[in-house]
């Protein structure tokens, strides 16, 4: 078989196939919806279409390639525009690419059933197809930072627009009478076959941008915890650590605090478990929102949340976990009311810190234990601090609320 412009087609349309298949296959055996893989997968097959019409050219009626296999490429260059927007959350401007796309056909149509001009039929597509590819490009350069996956997309669309851009310049440039598409003319093997590479490049590039994204969400998986969005213990144990670590260059102080539920068991045994979790949730919005972005929260474990602030004192933390303590006791701003017989959730807190010497996070939180132990003792719904000799009497309300 001689490498010619048909046999490059079949190429093109045996490819398409096989990655609409592929990412097709990926999308199934995601637990969660990724937005664009299907219309990606969709314009994949149409555009495998519209290069098998191209292929059976001179076979068939004109008008097969000329109307089926054009539209079918410009639907499906459109469709992959909207799917790498989709793809990207980006809005997808469904009427001006409907208009665009419609526009593109008509124009098309018309320089078969109008006005026969095949040579200006071959201009409007491949311009066309070069717009599109662009605006694709474009799409996955601003919509992202540059990874590897996301260039050699990248590079495979933006090839794919200035491969038309060529066709498109060469086309005005064809001696008059020579024909438009000779399938066995070098010039047009070399065009279809710069389709090939940048088809491969684009959906190669595509499936690892997918890939990208799955390596994203274990990775969030594994850092949060499911039901109430805190970091999970090992995330915060690693970042905590990291926090230390610049702290002792530093000589800062960090502080540490461990909230838990007050009698959490009853709450679940007397509402049931769903109610539990509301209350797990509800605690957990709060802790996030009297906290600053650089502190972490995480759930300890159980119905214990631990809260590590870096650059902070032991006091300035006694003041914040206080104010945590109180905003518990209030509604979440946006967030689903607790039903009425559980507004009376209260938290206990243990609070401390340590200066700039000491690098265990596991000493930082053994402390604020003791201090919450201390804190259960003396009748639950309060905070205490770790350090009676800093705060002594420990911690009255007056006191590191004034301090805040
Ligand atoms: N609903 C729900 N309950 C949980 C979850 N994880 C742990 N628990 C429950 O949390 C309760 C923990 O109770 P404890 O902290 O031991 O005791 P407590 O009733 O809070 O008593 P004090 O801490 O002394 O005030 C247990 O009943 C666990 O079953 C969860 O994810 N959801």
């Amino acid at each position: 078989m001689t490498i010619d412009g048909r046999s490059l087609l079949a190429v093109v349309a045996a490819l398409c196939v096989v990655f609409s298949i592929v990412v097709l296959a990926l999308e199934r055996r995601l637990r969660q919806p990724m937005p664009g893989l299907r219309l990606w997968a969709i314009s994949n097959l149409l555009l495998g279409g519209a290069a098998a019409a191209h292929m059976l050219q001179g076979h068939v009626p004109v008008w097969v390639p000329a109307i089926v296999g054009n539209w079918a490429m410009l639907i499906g260059r459109t469709t992959s525009v909207a799917a790498l927007r989709q793809f990207d959350h980006q809005p997808v401007p469904r009427a001006l690419l409907a208009a665009a796309c419609g526009l593109l056909m008509l124009a098309i149509a018309g320089t078969l059933l109008v006005w026969p001009d095949p040579r200006l039929r071959a201009m409007i597509m491949v311009g066309g197809m070069a717009v599109l590819a662009a605006w694709g490009t474009h799409t996955l350069a601003v919509s992202a930072p540059l990874s590897v996956s996301r260039a050699l997309t990248m590079v495979g669309l933006g090839g794919w627009a200035l491969a038309n851009v060529w066709r498109l310049w060469t086309t005005a440039h064809l001696p008059p009478g020579a024909p438009v598409i000779d399938l066995h003319d070098p010039t047009v093997a070399a065009y279809m076959g710069a389709l090939v590479i940048m088809d491969v490049f684009c959906n190669i590039g595509f499936v690892l941008l997918i890939t990208d994204r799955m390596y994203e969400w274990v990775l969030q998986l594994a850092r949060t915890d499911h039901l109430t969005g805190a970091l999970s213990r090992g995330a915060l144990y690693t970042q905590a650590r990291r926090d230390l670590q610049l702290a002792r260059r530093q000589g800062t102080h960090t502080a540490a605090f461990l909230v838990d539920i007050d009698r959490f068991k009853t709450i679940n045994d007397s509402h049931g478990h769903a109610a539990g979790d509301a209350v797990l949730c509800h605690v957990a919005s709060h802790g996030q929102a009297v906290l600053r972005c650089t502190d972490l929260f995480g759930r300890y474990g159980g119905d214990e949340f631990v809260a590590i602030l870096p650059e902070t004192d032991l006091l300035t933390a006694a003041a914040i976990a206080e104010r945590l303590r109180v905003a518990v006791g209030e509604p979440v701003p946006g967030a689903p009311r607790l039903p009425c017989a559980l507004q009376e959730v209260s938290v206990s807190i243990g609070v401390a810190a340590v200066a700039a010497g000491c690098d265990s996070i596991e000493d930082l939180i053994a402390q604020a234990d003791q201090a919450l132990y201390t804190a259960k003792h003396a009748g639950r719904n309060r905070t205490r601090v770790a350090d009676e000799a800093q705060a002594p009497d420990n911690v009255s309300l007056q006191m590191i609320q004034s301090r805040h």
